[in-house]
């Protein structure tokens, strides 16, 4: 379905003394099979939408190869976006047209008869909770709404290709649960391949079969989302003691059976490999001690804590990109059709 070899995109960004090359994507292979759900991760400016953009021949990449639907990126554009939905971060509705208008013109674009592209519109807009607002300007729906707007968009003609840029960013939960059931309904029910990129780990986490995590440019992960989590040094033990005095004895106790023993007030956790198997016998230990536990967690390896433990920083560190270059593209996207 997709496959890259040593994509490269390099922006030229100031001027004159002041100009300077960003390797924005430096060297990605990809190879996504039909059917795959991917979920496309990494902190802001990592590389993922101008990955996205170069695999929906929005832009041109620098060095590399790619094919998407067994097109080629670089020679056949034209079948390639005929071929894929595409759901921009940016958004790709203007704002003037009526809603149901933008949506049967869009579907018509990719040859959809008008009759079609109403119907299917319709149900769309009935999946999507859009209901009632066909006949309303985009400018006057609220924020999520225009992003179901813009979902409605991609899917109207039905690509068996699915690229979606943060689709549930500035959705409400329950918009955003919908949309994870729309996703994982697209592929089990008319087998379609969807790439997603998003902030929202357990988003990725609950929906893809494979995820890759891109940082700096470079992909630096790739695997399911269970694999990937148990390459994190165990589960995350914390225990909570009222007395402090128990704390020190405690994580020495902690430190026979994990890693990475913090303490924090009364409290001290480590990372526990196989913690219900090796717990119980702590806390007999703790106990035949004297010391008095007021409460224990144990929490799962996250998706955070795997980028933690590939690139020392942790995900949601993460600070607003800079540029909003994205607002040029919506506009090359609606033409480029
Ligand atoms: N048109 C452009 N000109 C110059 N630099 C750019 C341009 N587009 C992106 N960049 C830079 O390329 C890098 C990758 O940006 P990109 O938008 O692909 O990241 P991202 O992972 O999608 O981030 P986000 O999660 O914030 O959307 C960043 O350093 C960004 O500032």
């Amino acid at each position: 379905m997709i496959h890259a070899r040593g994509l490269v995109q390099t922006f030229t960004t100031g001027r004159g003394k002041q100009t300077k090359k960003v390797r924005a994507v430096d060297g990605v292979d990809l190879d996504i099979a039909e059917g795959e759900v991917v979920g496309f991760l990494g902190p802001n400016g990592a590389g993922k939408t101008t990955t996205l953009r170069m695999l929906t021949t929005l832009l041109r990449p620098t060095e590399g190869t790619a094919t998407v639907n067994g097109y080629d990126v670089l020679t056949q554009p034209v079948h390639v976006r005929r071929s894929i939905g595409y759901v921009s971060q940016a958004g790709s509705t203007f704002s003037q047209a009526l809603a149901g208008d933008e949506v049967s013109d869009h579907g018509q674009l990719y040859g959809m008869s008008r009759r079609d592209a109403v119907a299917r519109g319709k149900e769309l807009f009935n999946e999507l909770q859009l209901d009632g607002l066909w006949d309303r300007m985009p400018k006057n729906m609220s924020g999520g709404q225009k992003r179901r707007l813009d979902i409605v968009m991609g899917l109207i003609h039905d690509p068996t290709l699915v690229f979606l840029d943060e689709p549930t960013t500035g959705l409400d939960p329950q918009a955003r649960a919908n949309l994870w059931e729309h996703i994982a309904k697209l592929r089990s029910d008319r087998g379609a391949t969807v790439f997603l990129t998003t902030h929202y780990l357990d988003e990725a986490d609950a929906l893809s079969d494979r995820i890759l995590i891109i940082d700096n440019g470079r992909i630096v992960a790739a695997d399911t989302p269970e694999n990937l989590k148990s390459q994190v040094s165990g589960d995350l033990v914390r225990l909570e003691f009222g007395d402090a005095a128990h704390v020190a004895g405690a994580a020495t106790s902690l430190a026979t059976i994990g890693t990475d023993v913090q303490i924090d007030g009364t409290a001290v956790s480590a990372r526990v490999r196989g913690s219900g198997r090796v717990v119980p016998g702590l806390l007999r230990d703790l106990d035949s001690h004297g010391t008095i536990l007021e409460g224990i967690e144990i929490v799962k390896p996250t998706l955070d804590d795997v980028f933690l433990t590939l690139t020392g920083r942790s995900l949601r560190d993460d600070t607003p990109a800079e540029d909003s270059s994205t607002d040029a593209i919506a506009g090359t996207e609606k033409e480029a059709v």
